[in-house]
């Protein structure tokens, strides 16, 4: 893992949304296939963005519990690098789209108290990478992109086998402190830099990644 910190946008829908989060000196680019979210994209609109996606910024897929036949047709549409599953699947389910997709695949931990924290020593066993974010409230529409934080205190100072993301209710006002408290190397945002659900705001964007880097 480099010593900078890696920030990820989560939630392109536009080009210049895609500019941004490369102007802002972003690792990765997140698009969203999930029909409930308004950042939910089809495969063949996502293809068109992730082709303006310059070299060096890693285009992730965010899927929630995706069958095969899903997957299947975004990776055979869109050039994906990293596979982000956001869905309640088992760790047995994360072995088996590693196995069959051949990709790197995050696995997204919902964290709201200390109950939630064996899941991802188990989760790191099987992923790439983790990510850590707040667990949605009961009877929530969307897993994640709620802009919902949870309490970092929580995994200040924890450590796992695997490289892993913090997440949730992260902003440009509050990301340093999150950095500060758990020790996190890399950030994920999607509601924090929004101007309204499911838009990108660029100046947001930098604003996050500036304070992040800072
Ligand atoms: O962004 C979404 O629409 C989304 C939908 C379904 C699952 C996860 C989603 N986003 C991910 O949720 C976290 C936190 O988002 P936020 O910054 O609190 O809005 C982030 O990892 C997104 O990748």
């Amino acid at each position: 893992m480099p010593d900078t910190i890696r920030v990820k946008i989560c939630g392109l829908t536009r080009p210049q949304d895609v500019q941004a989060v490369a102007d802002a000196g972003a690792a990765y680019a997140g698009f969203v296939f999930f029909p409930k979210s308004p950042r939910h994209l089809e495969p063949e609109a996502a293809r068109a963005l992730a082709l303006e996606v310059p070299p060096g910024l890693a285009k992730v897929a965010l899927t929630v519990n995706a069958e095969d036949a899903l997957l299947e047709r975004i990776l055979e549409t869109v050039p994906i690098d990293m596979l982000q599953l956001h869905g309640s699947e088992s760790p047995e389910r994360v072995a088996e789209v590693k196995a069959r997709f051949g990709l790197p695949v995050m696995k997204a931990v919902g964290v709201a108290t200390e109950a939630d924290l064996p899941a991802l020593a188990e989760y790191g066993r099987v992923a790439d990478q983790l990510l850590v974010d707040a667990k949605p409230a009961e009877g929530a529409a969307l897993p994640g992109g709620n802009g919902l934080a949870f309490d970092w205190r929580l995994i200040a100072g924890r450590r796992w086998p695997v490289p892993w993301m913090l997440a949730g209710g992260l902003t440009p006002e509050n990301v340093a402190e999150a950095i500060h408290l758990t020790g996190a190397r890399q950030v994920d945002v999607s509601s924090g830099v929004e101007s309204a659900p499911g838009e990108k705001d660029a100046e947001t964007i930098a604003a996050f990644a500036a304070a992040a880097f800072a």
